[in-house]
């Protein structure tokens, strides 16, 4: 089973981690038109504060009409109505996420080099599986690495597949070759001189 031929293609962003909502709205906003699902991720707030930024950026990503996906936390994302959560392996049961957050939520799973991960994952209700990090990322360097060749072996769930891990405007293009659907980024968009430059980039490694 292939992913359909409307399934998303393109940049799928996460945020950095950032203190300053008023900043990381800025910065969001900044680049948010090149983008095809947003990710919420800031590994250094409390709960307090990433309730109060996915809620700052609930209104902007309404408007641009970009999915908003809650990293870690499928019960914030309940709460708080965004599009979807994206589970890691310490993040809690795919299952019960796609209960709370209903059969049309964007929900991911990260699989890092594995596909039998993979297949369990949309056994449980997964809507993407993620891989990776194809490459050694500024933003997690301790990341589990991931071949290229499984983006390829995981056609078969027919969900779509995101790629993840030290991705730039030039490696996005062999990710896209080898199968990607979507390249998840932080620091190649976030840390580059010019973000909507490098966010525009991303998109045209897809020949969007
Ligand atoms: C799209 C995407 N892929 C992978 C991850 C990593 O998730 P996880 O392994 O839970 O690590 P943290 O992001 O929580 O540090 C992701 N967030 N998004
Ligand atoms: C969350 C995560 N999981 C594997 S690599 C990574 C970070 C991706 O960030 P960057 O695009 O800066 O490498
Ligand atoms: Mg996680």
């Amino acid at each position: 089973m292939n992913a359909s031929p409307s399934a998303p293609r393109g940049l799928y962003l996460l945020t950095p981690d950032e203190p300053e909502t008023a900043h990381l709205l800025a910065q969001v906003a900044a680049v948010l038109p090149h983008a095809t699902w947003l990710q919420y991720r800031n590994k250094r707030a409390d709960a307090a504060l990433r309730r109060a930024q996915v809620q700052a950026l609930l209104p902007l990503c309404r408007a641009t009409g970009v999915p908003l996906i809650v990293n870690d936390d499928w019960r914030l994302a309940a709460d708080l109505g965004a599009d979807g959560a994206h589970l890691g392996e310490d993040d809690g049961a795919l299952i019960d996420a796609r209960a709370a957050l209903g059969a049309d939520a964007i929900l991911g799973a990260s699989c890092y080099d594995d596909i039998t991960l993979a297949q369990r994952a949309v056994e449980a209700g997964a809507s993407y599986v993620a891989f990776g990090a194809f490459f050694p990322s500024p933003t997690k360097p301790d990341a589990r690495v991931a071949r290229k060749s499984l983006l390829r072996d995981a056609e078969v769930l027919g969900v779509p597949r995101v790629a993840i891990g030290g991705i730039t405007p030039e490696n996005a293009r062999q990710l896209a070759a080898a199968g990607a659907d979507l390249v998840a980024v932080i620091s190649g968009v976030f840390a580059a001189r010019h973000p909507a430059a490098a966010a525009h980039a991303y998109r045209a490694a897809f020949g969007l």
